[in-house]
C-alpha cells in the first residue's frame, strides 16, 4: 500500500451503557458497558454466540437494544437510524454491487452516502483504491477479483466515506491465512492514519489481539474484561479469558485448597494458592520440561509427572503435549529439544508464573512476576 497524506476524519467517541438485547427468552447481551475513544480501534472477541454480532449491529443502528443506551460522543443513539449515524460497515461477504466496477461502488457510495459531485466522488474513489494498492483494479467488476481484492474493494467502500465510525464483522474470514494476515495489517494502518473509530469482530484470538488497540473479550453476552492484548494475556480477568487467548491455552489444573496450599489430584503439584483457590494456570511457555521424574517439588514450585504424546512445530519452537494425571499439558520448548514419545518427563514452572482461579473462575492473584509495572 502506497503511504502518504490522507483527509483524516475526527472519529466519534462510543459509548455502551447497560445494553441489553433479548430475542424472546434469549439474553444476547446482558448489560454491556464499553467506552471506545475517539480514534481507537476496539476488536471484540468471543466464541459463537457471545453477543459480537448483535452488539455491532446496535452500534450501526441495524437493530436496537432493549434496554441501556448507546451513545456517540455523548449524544444517544437510540432510535436514529442507520443512515443518520455516519457508520458505515465492512460484512464478512463483500456485498458489492456486481454490476459496477470497483470505482462505481465507490462512487456510488459516495453520491448516495454522502451527496458528493461526481467528479469529487470519482477523485475521492481513485484516492481510496491506491490507498489500498488496488489502483488497477479500478475497472473491473467483482466478478473479476480474487476474493482478497474484492473484499479490499468493500474495504475501500467503507473507509472512502469517511466515516467517523467504521464497524468490521469479521471482515477476512473468507480469506485464507497469508491473505488475512496481510489485509490486517493494512486496514489498521489505513484506520490509524484516518483517525476513524474502529471495531473490529472475529472469534480469532490472534487477530483480536493484532487489530486492537483494545480487545474486548465477550461470553454469554457480557464483556468479561476489555483491555489491552498484552494485559488480556499476561493478566487475564477470569479462567476464561486466560484459556480463550493464548495459542495453545493456558494449562488449568483443577485442585483442592486446604492451609494455604493447592494440591492436585494423587500425588500431583503442590503450591502456595490464595483461600477458596479451585484451580490454578500457567501458559506453555513458562512451563519447563526435565527429562525423567524428579522428587518432590520444592519451595512452592508447581511439578507434574506424566510421558510424552505429540509435539507440534510451530517456528523456532514447538509444543510438546505431555500426559499427566491432571489432564494433557501443553509446554513450549526449543524447536532443538527432541521428541521421544513416551518418554517419562516432569513439568514444572516457578511459583511467579501461577495464576489461581477461584469457584467463579475469577483470577484471585496476579503472581509478583506479571504485576503491571
Ligand atoms: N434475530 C435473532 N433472533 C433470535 N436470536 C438471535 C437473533 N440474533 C442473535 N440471536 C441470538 O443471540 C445470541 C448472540 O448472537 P450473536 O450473533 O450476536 O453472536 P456472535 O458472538 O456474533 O456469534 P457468531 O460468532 O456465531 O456470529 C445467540 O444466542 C443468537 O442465537
Amino acid at each position: 500500500m502506497t503511504a502518504g497524506a490522507v483527509t483524516a476524519v475526527a472519529g466519534a467517541r462510543i459509548e455502551a451503557v447497560g445494553i441489553g438485547r433479548t430475542f424472546g427468552p434469549v439474553h444476547a447481551l446482558a448489560g454491556v458497558d464499553l467506552t471506545i475513544a475517539a480514534g481507537e480501534i476496539v476488536a471484540l472477541l468471543g466464541p459463537s454466540g457471545s453477543g459480537k454480532s448483535t452488539l455491532l449491529r446496535i452500534i450501526a443502528g441495524l437493530d436496537q437494544p432493549t434496554a441501556g443506551d448507546l451513545r456517540f460522543d455523548d449524544r444517544s443513539q437510540v432510535g436514529v437510524p442507520p443512515h443518520q449515524r455516519d457508520v458505515s460497515m465492512v460484512f464478512q461477504h463483500f456485498a458489492l454491487y456486481p454490476h459496477l466496477s470497483a470505482t462505481d461502488n465507490l462512487v456510488l457510495a459516495l453520491r448516495y452516502g454522502r451527496g458528493m459531485s461526481r467528479a469529487d466522488a470519482r477523485d475521492r474513489a481513485a484516492e481510496t483504491l491506491r490507498m489500498l494498492g488496488i489502483a488497477d483494479l479500478a475497472r473491473r467488476r467483482p466478478a473479476q477479483m480474487s476474493g482478497g481484492q474484492r473484499q479490499r474493494v468493500a474495504i475501500g467502500r467503507a473507509i472512502a466515506t469517511r466515516a467517523r465510525v467504521v464497524l468490521l464483522d469479521e471482515p477476512m474470514s473468507g480469506l485464507d491465512a497469508k491473505l488475512r494476515v496481510e489485509l490486517r495489517v493494512e486496514i489498521v494502518d489505513l484506520l490509524r492514519r484516518l483517525g476513524t473509530t474502529a471495531v473490529f469482530v472475529t472469534h480469532d484470538q490472534a487477530e483480536a489481539m493484532a487489530v486492537g488497540d483494545r480487545v474486548a473479550v465477550m461470553n454469554h453476552g457480557a464483556i468479561e474484561q476489555i483491555g489491552t492484548p498484552d494485559a488480556i494475556y499476561d493478566l487475564p480477568a477470569t479462567r476464561f479469558v486466560a484459556t480463550f487467548v493464548g495459542s495453545p491455552p493456558m494449562n488449568v489444573f483443577e485442585g483442592t485448597w486446604s492451609d494455604g496450599q493447592l494440591r492436585g489430584p494423587g500425588s500431583g503439584f503442590v503450591v502456595p494458592a490464595p483461600a477458596a483457590a479451585t484451580a490454578v494456570g500457567v501458559r506453555p511457555e513458562h512451563l519447563r520440561l526435565v527429562r525423567g521424574a524428579s522428587g518432590p517439588s520444592a519451595g512452592g514450585e508447581f511439578s507434574v509427572q506424566g510421558h510424552v504424546v505429540v509435539a507440534e512445530r510451530l517456528g523456532a519452537e514447538r509444543t510438546m503435549y505431555v500426559r499427566t494425571a491432571t489432564g494433557m499439558v501443553g509446554v513450549r520448548v526449543d524447536a532443538a529439544v527432541p521428541v521421544v514419545p513416551d518418554e517419562p518427563v516432569t513439568v514444572t514452572a516457578p511459583a511467579t508464573a501461577l495464576l489461581c482461579f477461584g469457584p467463579d473462575g475469577r483470577a484471585l492473584t496476579v503472581p509478583q512476576a506479571r504485576q503491571p509495572s
